[in-house]
């Protein structure tokens, strides 16, 4: 399918709109825990956490992303694909984006990030605000190939400062399940 048709009907919901309840272990990594995701992955791999970028580039964000940051449809901004690993296996797969004209409007430079946690610099400067946790099923196609599983569980919530809006999308792969062992 292409990928603006995917876009259009991907559901992110809140906790609130779930048709139905989850696991208590995983609505709490979905919904709960709104603490950093690099602190608690740090933790659960006794500090053998790293970073792994795979992607960064100016380029159009989906018509979710827009339509979350308040953006039009479109717009282009730094979009950030990394894989978030413990003992150097890929656990969750993040994508992180935020719209060109606010970003250098802010002074904000997430192109030198490289491998450092963008979780850091957002949980650690106090003008970020964290809005809500959605969640849905993460579309196969938005996966690296590797990575490619048909219902996989993701979060993304918006962290905001002035008119800046940083959106985290969050997808948690089969091998974070087995290292928590939580079954989602
Ligand atoms: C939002 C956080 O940041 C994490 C780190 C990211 C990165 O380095 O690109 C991306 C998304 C998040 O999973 C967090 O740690 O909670």
């Amino acid at each position: 399918m292409p990928e603006r048709a995917v876009s259009e009907f991907l559901d992110w919901l809140s906790a609130d709109q779930l048709p139905a309840p989850l696991a208590p272990a995983l609505h709490d990594w979905l919904y709960v825990d709104k603490g950093s995701l690099t602190r608690r992955l740090t933790e659960l791999a006794d500090g053998a956490f790293s970073v792994i970028p795979l992607h960064q580039a100016w380029q159009p964000l989906r018509a979710d992303e827009c339509l979350a940051l308040g953006v039009p449809a479109a717009s282009e901004g730094w979009v950030r694909e990394v894989y978030l690993c413990g003992h150097e296996q890929p656990w969750v797969f993040a994508r992180s984006v935020a719209p060109r004209a606010q970003l250098e409007a802010a002074g904000l430079d997430l192109q030198s990030l490289g491998n450092r946690s963008l979780g850091e610099l957002l949980f650690s400067d106090p003008a970020f605000a964290r809005g809500q946790l959605e969640a849905c099923h993460y579309p196969p196609q938005w996966l690296p190939q590797a990575q490619r599983v048909d219902g996989l569980w993701a979060r993304r919530s918006c962290f905001r400062q002035n008119r800046l809006g940083v959106l985290v999308a969050e997808v948690f792969l089969p091998a974070l399940w087995r290292a928590a062992a939580v079954t989602p």
